[in-house]
């Protein structure tokens, strides 16, 4: 994000001195604008936030709306543009999404109070809020599905290298905090996996030539100054915020990971000004309990995005059943990572187990949770004072539905570990709060409590009687409109109200002047003659409007106390409904998957310790979808990377087969096989045996990234780089078409060593597939390499995809019959076919075999393999010198020395 430094222009010193004085208004506007740099200043102006200068010279062009003029400033017309209160959650909506942030600025009193002072004193004002992507809370501002974090981010510089990182991460809509640390290897994975809509960092971090890339990819930097980033006052910052006197009791944490969350919340309190959004305690993620996926990765297998950024198509969209918008949120956050314990893992397949076996608990869980209300963002609202009558009613049917849900769940006889869990969490809430609400709440309510109308009748006395006061009058008006009509004899005089005159007598102009003249005119006193009507006002209507206006204010004050009142009951039993909200959310997921998994036909894996990997009748869980859409079925896989090799299996597996067979959908479903079972839900395969991968790489060669100014080769190398130094044994790698991005030898090459090196150094689990057939001859010398090939048919010439992935070989690409069924012109098939003849003549066969009967790198362990070391007859030539001594020789010894060592030189 870039950060505009938005000024109102420098004094034009032609102007005259009358035009360059500088009026109250604009001077109250320019220093609260200079104490917000850097921020668009919505400055309240009764129903309006209006902009001036830059401020509106941006938002006019990024919203769309008309730029006008406001008076003058040092001589210069003042560019303005304004947004209605009543929409201004939309127009900050877009600003934010367009890369601004927003200091909104209410007038804080009365105008009535400021004339007190004398006429030409300004309203008071102050910035109530700084608008920023990190730190919303409205509905309207939010995706109901995603998360929205808020990540500081800190470093703790090492001198031999080796920085740590912390990082601390807060979605205030839902009041989830998280801490954790890691390397910077691990720093992109972890930055990828929590996807935060806002970072802060500190200048020095954010001017860092080193992190500059890093920081480029992420959606909103906002560097802050070195203070919030101040290790030596973190602790007492938090212990501030959460007002302990000791952090002890709330997280054990380091000192790195305190100085971010202490950023965090600093953060938040200078945006929120006078709110402080309660918090969860900060939870410690201890690092490497996830599975470490990289950004590429995540696009690469289209994780919770398709390639081209679309939610449809996505590996979540094809997975996401939940009921809630909180379940769907810790849905994504689950895949975003997956776990490395087997017994968390294993709690996690317990619950969606339960719920597979016992269909009717499911699918009334699921109608249960139909009804519940996102209660966690509806209580961050209330926090900050941006609640409505309808959150009151959010908490009031999650409660509701709390007790139902918890109802049906004690029918289990003996519910897992993660549903019982979810029980006690349901039993907590305040029975006294869901009470109150009950009785208190209207049935219909209105958005905004300004509105008033949401307490329900009988509830409080005072409030009825107030109502009635104000109800009795206008019945009271009804009648002085039908009196009036009598005495005046005018049939058509109506009463009626608007905000500049309040309430009036209206007649049509014909019978203006009977009221005007005597006698009436002693009780109608004119106040406006329009075209087709005059109006008037009487002393006894003023009396009633006053009665009625005090009444109003009466009623809506008294349900504003109430409002504060329910208010201030539900944020004391905060922590209870969030826990209720975060047991909702377990359920969703936990009975959704289940739902996933009898649609869909998925197993439970077996997921362990080990270093196996075995998938039976595996699938691709979007397109087996997709194709089912289209009425098509989807062919079953096996694959085993166990490290003892078999007929069937083998740690590395070769992928060849022609274009389209369906290389990548089976590559690319062993990967989410893996990362669905580490997630805690069930797989599609008929039986799936995954041993903890701690880390997954996915690589697609070719994809550009010129954004970023590498080539598509250059790309595909710096990736496959990482792979290799960062994979370890528990590692699965997944390679898809490496290499084929340069010249066909030097893909080859690089193909053949980066295979080598991940069998003989990385020694991990991996998944290659490669149009280079080539390859294929090094199983003969890797035992743990294993080659498999996806079956076609030729039929008439045609060729006929079989999807069937089985041990050997393909002995050719059929890329050409691939281009013809792509609607190549027939002409360029021709000459294509030709050509192929042509090159399939010169064998390129016999070099591949040369090579795999002559590989030093197996001698050596390839990661130790020194590029450096002589060749033999270097090595010969060399003891042949250290042999020789110079001065104990004659002049002939040496020169036939000189001949010998010539003759030792290898033959050009
Ligand atoms: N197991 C399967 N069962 C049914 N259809 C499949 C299967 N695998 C792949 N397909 C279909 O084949 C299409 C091509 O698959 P995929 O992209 O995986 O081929 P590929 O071998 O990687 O091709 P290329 O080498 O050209 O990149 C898929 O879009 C899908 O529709």
């Amino acid at each position: 994000m870039t950060i505009q430094r938005t000024m109102p222009p420098s004094p034009n010193p032609a102007a005259p001195v009358e035009a360059t004085r500088v009026t109250p208004m604009m001077e109250q506007y320019l220093e609260i604008k200079a104490a917000n740099p850097g921020l668009l200043l919505f400055y309240r102006m009764g129903d309006f936030y209006e902009l001036f200068f830059e401020d509106a010279e941006i938002a006019s062009r990024a919203l769309g709306i008309t730029l006008t003029k406001r008076g003058k400033h040092q001589g210069a017309d003042i560019p303005m543009c304004g947004v209605p209160v009543e929409r201004s959650d939309d127009y900050l909506h877009r600003l934010i999404a367009a890369g601004h942030r927003v200091a909104v600025c209410e007038q804080t009193e009365d105008p009535s109070a400021a004339r007190k002072r004398g006429n030409k004193s300004v309203v008071r004002r102050d910035v109530v809020r700084l608008v920023t992507p990190g730190t919303l809370t409205e509905d309207t501002l939010l995706d109901a599905k995603a998360n929205n974090y808020l990540l500081a981010l800190a470093r703790a510089q090492a001198s031999s290298g080796g920085d740590r990182f912390a990082l601390a991460w807060i979605d205030i809509s839902t009041a989830e905090f998280m801490v954790t640390e890691c390397g910077a290897g691990e720093l992109g994975a972890t930055l990828a996996r929590i996807n935060p809509n806002e970072v802060i960092v500190s200048d020095a971090l954010h001017g860092d030539p080193d992190l500059r890339a890093l920081l480029r990819e992420l959606p909103s930097v906002t560097p802050l100054t070195r203070d919030v980033f101040d290790s030596a006052t973190a602790e007492r910052r938090l212990c501030d915020y959460f007002a302990v006197a000791t952090m002890d009791g709330l997280s054990a944490m380091s000192r790195l990971e305190a100085t971010a969350a202490a950023a965090a919340v600093t953060y938040i309190d200078r945006t929120q000004i006078s709110q402080r959004p309660p918090l969860s305690p900060p939870s410690r993620e201890a690092s490497g309990s996830t599975m470490a996926v990289d950004p590429a990765t995540r696009a690469n297998l289209e994780l919770t995005r398709t390639l081209a950024g679309e939610r449809r198509g996505s590996l979540l969209d094809a997975i996401d059943l939940t009921m809630t918008a909180a379940g769907s949120r810790l849905l994504a956050q689950r895949l975003a990572a997956p776990l490395t314990d087997t017994t968390a893992i294993t709690r996690r397949l317990d619950a969606v187990a339960a719920f597979t076996s016992d269909s009717p608990a499911r699918d009334d869980i699921r109608t249960i949770l139909r009804t519940a209300p996102d209660m966690s963002r509806a209580l961050a609202r209330l926090s900050v004072g941006r609640g409505g009558p309808r959150d009151l009613a959010g908490l009031r049917d999650g409660m509701l539905a709390a007790g139902q849900a918890l109802a049906r769940l004690e029918e289990f006889s003996d519910p897992p570990a993660d549903i019982a869990a979810a029980m006690q969490s349901l039993r907590r809430p305040s029975c006294d709060l869901a009470r109150e609400l009950g009785d208190a709440l209207s049935e219909s309510l209105p958005l905004m409590k300004r509105e008033g109308g949401f307490v329900r009748e009988g509830y409080e006395r005072a409030l009825d009687e107030a109502r009635k006061l104000r109800d009795d009058s206008r019945l009271v008006v009804a009648a002085m409109q039908a009196r009036y009509a009598e005495e005046t004899g005018v049939k058509t005089l109506k009463i009626r109200h608007n905000n500049v005159l309040g309430y009036f007598v209206e007649v049509t102009a014909q019978h203006g002047d009977r009221l005007m003249s005597a006698p009436l005119n002693a009780t109608f006193i004119h106040r406006q003659t329009l075209a087709g009507q005059v109006r008037f006002t009487t002393s006894e209507l003023g009396e009633i409007e006053a009665r009625i206006a005090n009444a109003g204010d009466r009623a809506l004050g008294l349900e504003l106390e109430i409002f504060d009142r329910l208010a201030e009951m539900a944020i004391q039993n905060g922590e209870e409904l969030r826990n209720a909200a975060h047991a909702f959310a377990q359920l969703d997921v936990a009975a959704s998957l289940a739902k996933l998994a009898i649609d869909e036909n998925y197993t439970r894996p077996d997921v362990d310790n080990s270093l196996s990997f075995a998938v039976e009748g595996g699938r691709h869980p979007v397109v087996e979808q997709a194709l089912k859409r289209a009425g098509h079925p989807f062919i079953a896989n096996a694959c085993d990377l166990s490290p003892i090799p078999s007929q069937t299996s083998g740690q590395i597996w070769l992928l060849t087969g022609p274009n389209m067979a369906g290389k990548s959908t089976f590559l690319r479903q062993n990967a989410l096989i893996a990362l669905m079972a580490q997630t805690g839900s069930f797989v599609p395969a008929r039986r799936a045996r995954i041993g903890i991968i701690d880390r997954l790489f996915s690589r697609v060669g070719a994809a550009d990234d010129l954004a970023r100014g590498r080539s598509t080769f250059m790309v595909e190398m710096v990736e496959t780089a990482i792979i290799l130094n960062q994979a370890s044994e528990r590692a699965l790698v997944i390679l898809d078409e490496i290499g084929r991005g340069t010249a066909t030898f030097d893909g080859l090459s690089i193909a053949w060593a980066t295979i080598e090196h991940l069998h003989e150094a990385n020694k991990c689990r991996g998944l290659f597939a490669t149009h280079y057939h080539e390859l294929t001859a090094l199983s003969a010398k890797l035992p743990r390499l294993f080659n498999a090939t996806v079956r076609v048919k030729e039929w008439h010439g045609e060729v006929v995809f079989l999807h069937e992935v089985l041990p050997g070989a393909a002995d050719r690409s059929y890329g050409i019959q691939v281009a013809k069924l792509a609607g190549l012109p027939p002409s360029v098939i021709a000459r294509a076919k030709s050509v192929l003849a042509k090159l399939e003549a010169q064998d390129r066969g016999s070099t591949v075999r040369t090579l795999v009967d002559d590989l030093p790198l197996f001698a050596v362990p390839a990661r130790a393999a020194d590029e450096s070391a002589p060749p033999s007859e270097t090595v010969q030539l060399i003891e042949a010198l250290k042999s020789l001594h110079p001065d104990e020789m004659s002049p002939r010894e040496a020169l036939e020395a000189l001949y010998a060592l010539k003759a030792k030189l290898p033959k050009q």
